[in-house]
């Protein structure tokens, strides 16, 4: 059985990877949807597609043979997005949301959907990172290492920081 499962992962962190491992549990391969894929550089969307690509990759080395990581823009036609995604990936056979409109547009289109569990929301939270990215406070052990290596080899804090330094 191969599952799907998307997230923006700006960046990927401990929560997204407690539940993908959970995924991996139930199923044979997981299709990893990189969405927005074609934003970077904003406060919401600091990173590329292929410096996300990065992050989950390292993080799910001891997965790579069963997992897929898809970068897929978005099509601002919420009523042709899943066709659009189902044209971009492999087959699948379940998709793993809690994201309302992602799991509304899937169950319409007669896809079988299952909840993920929410884990500590408060700090595995990607605005929260970003947040504390921007502050200077600690954000390191909110991600995987390999997460908080890939961040630091692209300047990724100083980046945000300047983003969020505009003010024109
Ligand atoms: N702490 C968490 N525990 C479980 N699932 C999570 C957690 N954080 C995000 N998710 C799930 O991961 C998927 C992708 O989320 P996303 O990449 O938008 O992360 P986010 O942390 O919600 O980011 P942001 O704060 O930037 O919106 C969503 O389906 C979301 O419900
Ligand atoms: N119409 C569309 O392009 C469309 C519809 C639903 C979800 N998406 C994308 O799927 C992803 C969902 O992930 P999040 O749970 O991180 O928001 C986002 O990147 C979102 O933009 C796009």
């Amino acid at each position: 059985m191969r599952g799907f499962f998307i997230g923006r992962f700006q960046p990927y962190h401990l929560g997204h990877h407690e539940v993908i491992l959970d995924i991996l549990e139930e199923v044979d391969e997981l299709i990893i949807g990189i969405g927005s894929a074609q934003e970077s550089h904003t406060i919401e969307n600091p990173f590329t597609a292929g410096e996300r690509i990065l992050m989950i990759s390292r993080a799910l080395k001891d997965y790579r043979e069963r997992i897929y990581i898809i970068p897929l823009e978005d099509i601002y036609r919420n009523s042709l997005w899943v066709s659009h995604v189902v044209s971009m990936v492999p087959p699948f056979d379940v998709v793993y949301s809690n994201n309302p409109l992602v799991v509304r547009l899937f169950k319409e289109a007669g896809y079988e959907v299952r909840n993920t569990r929410i884990i500590n929301r408060v700090e595995f939270q990607g605005t929260e990172i970003r947040r504390r990215m921007i502050c200077g406070d600690s954000w390191e052990n909110l991600v995987p290492k390999e997460v908080a290596e890939v961040i630091k080899e692209i300047g990724g804090v100083e980046r945000l920081r300047e983003i969020a330094s505009t003010d024109y």
